[in-house]
């Protein structure tokens, strides 16, 4: 039986596991026995979003499994995320109604807005105008807020929090906040570290959770000229020296900083080898190597948003 992951604890006192698996392109076929797997070797906390198309296929394992008395579902730690078409405070709940209803549970540990962008209303996840570029909508997540705060108020998240947000649009949730935002999902890795964002959640008591810890290599938008995060050779050193994976590098990478950490795989023997990383520990020196790699280097760049007046991101 392996041991439990650590957790960091939550502004509003939750805890929430330091690892978990992330579900982004993991087709239908291959999550359920992902998730199975995962479970099985000791991962408590999934990461899932509404636009993964994939909900429904995360949440046949997770009742699997608690059916067969594997865990219970207290054991474990589900997040999922509001997509852009559904900002308008009156369509929150019901989208995370919908969400829950995929993932056959009652209530979501954690809910995120997924992108401080809002998307024209309906059912095409991606509207886009003959320049393919993101068709809005007109409201503003500081509204979308008031709708997540209604999901804690009804019982069906326990935390809510934002992921791509940059510290303006944070502040601005934080002025409208009742109850205050536990996370903000970002891309984070050592191309790209965070520090800044980081020492600027950290101030507020929001935690970060690091996505694309691998540099996501499997991303859509990959082109053969982008640098490939797991073939670093500083981080291929350090495995070298570690007697560890390039992946586990990575990953441990993050823990050390204190930062959970979402790495997705489908492949079993990956899934099992991404979580054992607790045996080990990066010195002092060789974490300066990792921070030294930082380049503001994006992988997830959501370029269709571009023009989006509420792009989070500074175009380079
Ligand atoms: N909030 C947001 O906007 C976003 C959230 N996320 C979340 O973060 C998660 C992780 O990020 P993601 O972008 O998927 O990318 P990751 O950085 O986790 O990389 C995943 C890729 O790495 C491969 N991989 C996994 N383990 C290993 C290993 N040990 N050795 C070599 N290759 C490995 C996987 O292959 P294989 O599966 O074939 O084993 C897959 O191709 C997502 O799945 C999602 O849950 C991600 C992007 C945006
Ligand atoms: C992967 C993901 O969460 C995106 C692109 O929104």
């Amino acid at each position: 039986m392996s041991e439990k992951v650590p957790s960091i604890k939550f502004n509003n006192g939750y805890e929430y596991p330091i690892l978990g698996l992330g579900t982004w392109n993991s087709k239908p076929g291959e999550v359920v026995a992902a998730v199975k797997a995962a479970i099985d070797a000791g991962y408590r906390h999934f990461d899932c979003a509404f636009v993964y198309e994939n909900e429904e296929q995360v949440g046949e394992a997770i009742s699997e499994k608690i059916k067969e008395g594997a865990v219970k579902r207290s054991d474990l730690f589900i997040t999922s995320k509001l997509w852009c078409t559904a900002h308008k405070k009156e369509l929150v709940v019901d989208a995370l109604k919908k969400t829950l209803s995929n993932l056959k549970l009652t209530y979501l540990d954690l809910y995120l807005i997924h992108w401080p962008m809002g998307f024209k209303e309906g059912d095409n996840l991606f509207p886009v105008d003959k320049n393919g570029k993101i068709l809005p909508s007109d409201s503003y997540f500081t509204e979308t807020w008031k709708g997540m705060e209604e999901c804690v108020k009804e019982g069906l998240a326990r935390s809510i929090g934002i992921s791509n947000f940059n510290i303006k649009q944070i502040e601005d949730v934080l002025s409208v906040a009742e109850i205050k935002p536990v996370n903000n999902q970002v891309e984070c890795h050592p191309y790209l570290n965070q520090q800044k964002l980081i020492d600027f959640c950290k101030e507020k008591d929001i935690s970060i959770t690091a996505y694309s810890p691998l540099g996501s290599p499997d991303r859509p938008s990959a082109t053969p000229n982008d640098p490939v995060l797991l073939e670093d050779p500083t981080v291929k050193d350090l495995a070298k020296k570690y007697e560890k994976t390039p992946a586990q590098i990575l990953i441990r990478y993050q823990i050390q900083r204190g930062i959970p950490v979402i790495p997705k795989s489908v492949t079993k023997s990956r899934i099992e080898s991404n979580f054992k990383v607790f045996d080990f520990t990066i010195s002092d020196d060789d974490m300066a190597k990792l921070n030294s790699l930082d380049r503001n280097c994006r992988m997830v760049n959501f370029d269709m948003c571009d023009q989006h007046k509420d792009y989070p991101f500074t175009k380079n």
